[in-house]
């Protein structure tokens, strides 16, 4: 269990987020959503502890993110950013292996369960044939599957990303958070998304944490969260939260001039 109590957080001294209060439990799957700014990529850092709290904390199983080494931080957390960059020289393969690295003795290679999960990890987003390219000379989409695809490598009980679907197209969008889905569902890892849209939001999060200028404005179950009263206040947002063969779907109203 993550939890965070009264986080105060920024960069240098000046406070992104003031005061945040959320927690993110095991088996389930929580969207971070929210305008431009206000703050959900610096909650996620603040959360991997590449930030240190003004006030307030944050605690994985009771104990305060700094306190726990980095190595075995990678062993329980996995994190893809917003943006990710690797060396001219690293082929798909060496990147997916690098997921395995915090598990894996100082010294010790790849054992047979590492291998099994490097390929399944490829074969997940579909990249199982082009391990022995260059990860820079990928398409942005499957550039992005393939740092998908070290994260899975890594194996971790906690999964943090940050915008995960980016460039990825229709199909593999909805592949990818289908199977963040199964990971939470079937195999009770906790996972925390910052997702922009809103329809991915309701199809496949349990839980959303709507944010607006650095505080957690709303929280709880998706489909009680993110109704027509939270997206105006928080996106300053006209739109309806109709129901469609049993799933929820966000219409915003077109712009006057464009309707
Ligand atoms: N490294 C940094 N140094 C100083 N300020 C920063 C830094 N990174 C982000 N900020 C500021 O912190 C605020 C929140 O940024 P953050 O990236 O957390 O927002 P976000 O909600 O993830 O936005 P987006 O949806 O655009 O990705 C912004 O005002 C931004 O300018």
């Amino acid at each position: 269990m993550i939890r965070i109590q009264g986080l105060t957080v920024g960069y240098g001294r000046k406070p992104v987020i003031r005061g945040l209060d959320a927690s993110f439990a095991p088996g389930r799957f929580t969207a971070l959503v929210g305008p431009n700014g206000c703050g959900k990529s610096t909650l996620l850092k603040a959360v991997m502890g590449f930030l240190r709290p003004q006030a307030g904390r944050v605690t994985l199983d009771g104990v305060p993110m700094a306190r726990i080494p980095r190595r075995a931080l990678a062993r329980r957390i996995a994190w893809l950013p917003q943006e990710n960059h690797c060396p001219d020289y690293l082929t798909l393969g060496e990147l997916v292996e690098m997921g395995g690295h915090a598990r894996q003795g100082l010294f010790a290679g790849p054992d047979d369960r590492d291998r099994l999960l490097f390929r399944e990890a490829l074969r997940t987003v579909g990249l199982q044939d082009q391990a022995h390219l260059p990860v820079n000379a990928l398409s942005g989409g499957q550039r992005q599957r393939a740092f998908i695809a070290m994260v899975l490598a890594q194996d971790t009980p906690v999964v943090l990303m940050d915008e995960p679907v980016n460039h990825l197209d229709v199909t593999y969008q909805y592949a990818l958070l289908g199977l963040v889905r199964d990971l939470t569902r079937r195999h009770g890892r906790t996972v925390v998304s910052v997702l922009h849209d809103l329809n991915l939001a309701l199809s496949f999060a349990d839980e959303v944490v709507m944010m607006s200028g650095g505080e957690a404005r709303a929280s709880g179950p998706v489909a009680e969260v993110l109704n027509a009263a939270n997206l105006r206040e928080v996106f300053d947002l006209d739109a309806q939260v109709i129901r469609h063969e049993g799933r929820r779907i966000c219409l915003p109203a077109l712009p006057e001039s464009s309707a």
